[in-house]
């Protein structure tokens, strides 16, 4: 039975794309190496950062979601038959062309990406159109705080939380009543944000979450 994440178009553009991802790793190093170890910290830790500047010196840097997480986020998404799907932190598309690929196997939907960078919005955009995935994707431009706080589908199958890491909480108390039973939440580099990995295991908290892959936490509304 064919599909779409493994088959092209997809799959020879998501090769593509991760292996430019691995080459703009480079700059990453080198954007970090001209931060102080305070700025570093603040980056990683202080939802009051200025992480507008620090994402916009990052224009050109992919930072995806591993191919494994790429993969699971389709899992899960054909696995409870999802129809909608938010996405914080869209930058060149690569989580959300495995999270698209889902929708279209499961017969169509509704993601709704986001992103405040221009270039990575375009590229983003350019990348779903030649997948052929455009049509399922609305990308919000502007901070998500703001554009993930509006015209929210009724019901939300999964989310994905990549942008700023010390945001999880607050972008997450947004989208939780979106949520049914079974709805999956899959945030990555979960290291820097303590505060939201409490949350969602905290007992009685209505959900079930567990780390896995290192830094990447999977929950599951109960
Ligand atoms: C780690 S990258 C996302 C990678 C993407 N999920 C993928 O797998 O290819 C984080 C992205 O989130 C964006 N971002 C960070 N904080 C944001 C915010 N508050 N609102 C909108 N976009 C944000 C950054 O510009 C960056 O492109």
């Amino acid at each position: 039975m064919t599909n779409t994440l493994t088959t092209p178009p997809v799959a020879p553009l998501l090769e593509r794309l991760f292996a430019d991802a691995a080459r703009s790793r480079q700059l990453l190093g080198e954007l970090f190496g001209q931060l102080s170890p305070e700025e570093r910290a603040a980056r990683m830790s202080d939802p009051g950062v200025d992480y507008r500047a620090f994402y916009s010196r990052a224009k050109e840097i992919h930072m995806p979601v591993s191919p494994a997480t790429g993969a699971l986020l389709y899992m899960l998404a054909r696995a409870n038959g999802a129809r909608a799907i938010v996405e914080f932190g869209t930058s060149f598309g690569i989580s959300t062309l495995h999270l698209a690929a889902a929708l279209r196997d499961n017969g169509g939907g509704r993601l709704i990406g986001s992103d405040f960078e221009p270039n990575k919005l375009a590229q983003a955009r350019a990348n779903l159109e030649a997948a052929g995935l455009a049509d399922l994707v609305e990308i919000r431009e502007g901070d998500a705080l703001e554009t993930l706080a509006r015209d929210l589908p009724a019901t939300i199958d999964v989310v994905l939380l990549d942008g700023h890491k010390p945001l999880y909480a607050r972008i997450f108390a947004g989208l939780a009543p979106h949520l049914r039973a079974g709805s999956f939440v899959v945030a990555d580099n979960t290291d820097a944000c303590p505060d939201y990995t409490a949350l969602v295991r905290a007992p009685g908290s209505g959900y079930l979450s567990i780390p896995f892959a290192g830094d990447v936490e999977l929950t599951m509304k109960l």
